[in-house]
């Protein structure tokens, strides 16, 4: 078991993931066995390996997109709240981690049409009872620090370029202020002045406390921002080739 302290936030322990192909006649894919690692209160922990070991199923099984085989994932907001497993949480109670407990950025945008990116970014605040329009006022910060056009604010993002629609999915994800942070491959899509904007709202998040795990495969990027990598080869459930 891993040792946990006041400052441990995230604690994943004995996870095990494998995919069924049903419609291949049930092949079995094993992925990961055995992933255990912890995260604490204002540490960023980077997930490392070759492309296909499984990184993005482990932080999908966090965020709760992809069911837990075995394993517990544990979480808290503070040092004084209990843990919740999500790997047995009802989809009630992912709707309140995900809520108050752990935010996320995909790697890519999912927008949502007709809702302008100033709207899409806000709506984690509104969620929480922010004011529409203080909400907006704070999207507009992000945007403008991300350097996205003020112009495309009241457009929906579906027709941005990759790099604009990062940037909105960036400053939704940062805009709130979960105590535990899960970033998969954020700035794969950015050029090196936006990079260093998605380094340094990193580092004012870590500076708040706020726990990180991510995947980022610029090795210039993780200098910056790592404490630990864990690399996920560890955990691979696959026969290495020969
Ligand atoms: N929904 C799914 N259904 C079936 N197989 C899946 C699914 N998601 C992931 N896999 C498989 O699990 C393995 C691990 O994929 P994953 O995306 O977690 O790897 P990764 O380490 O993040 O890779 P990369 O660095 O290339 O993004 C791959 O072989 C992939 O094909």
């Amino acid at each position: 078991m891993h040792e946990r302290s006041r400052a441990t936030r995230l604690v994943v322990e004995d996870v095990a993931k494998s995919f069924t192909n049903h419609l291949r006649g049930g092949i079995h894919l094993p992925v990961v066995r055995n992933v255990s690692l912890a995260v604490k209160a204002g540490e960023v922990v980077v997930l490392g390996g070759p492309s296909g070991v499984g990184k993005s199923s482990i932080l999908r099984m966090i965020y709760g997109n992809y069911g837990v085989e075995t394993g517990r994932i544990l979480m808290r907001g503070a040092a004084d709240e209990p843990f919740v497993d999500l790997a047995t949480a009802s989809p009630r109670e992912v709707i309140v981690l995900r809520r108050d407990v752990v935010g996320h950025v995909s790697q890519f945008l999912r927008a949502i049409p007709r809702v302008s990116a100033l709207d899409v970014v806000a709506e984690p605040l509104l969620a929480r009872g922010v004011e529409p329009a203080t909400a907006r006022k704070d999207a507009a910060r992000l945007l403008e620090r991300l350097n996205l056009p003020a112009a495309l604010y009241e457009l929906p993002p579906a027709t941005f370029s990759g790099g604009e629609k990062q940037r909105v999915n960036i400053a939704r994800g940062f805009l709130t202020d979960h105590p535990i942070l899960i970033l998969d491959e954020p700035t794969a899509s950015l050029d090196a002045a936006n990079r260093d904007v998605v380094c340094d709202l990193i580092a004012e998040k870590r500076e708040r406390g706020v726990a990180i795990l991510g995947i980022f495969h610029d090795e210039e990027v993780r200098g910056r921002i790592a404490d630990r990598i864990v690399d996920v080869s560890g955990f691979s459930a696959r026969e290495r080739a020969a």
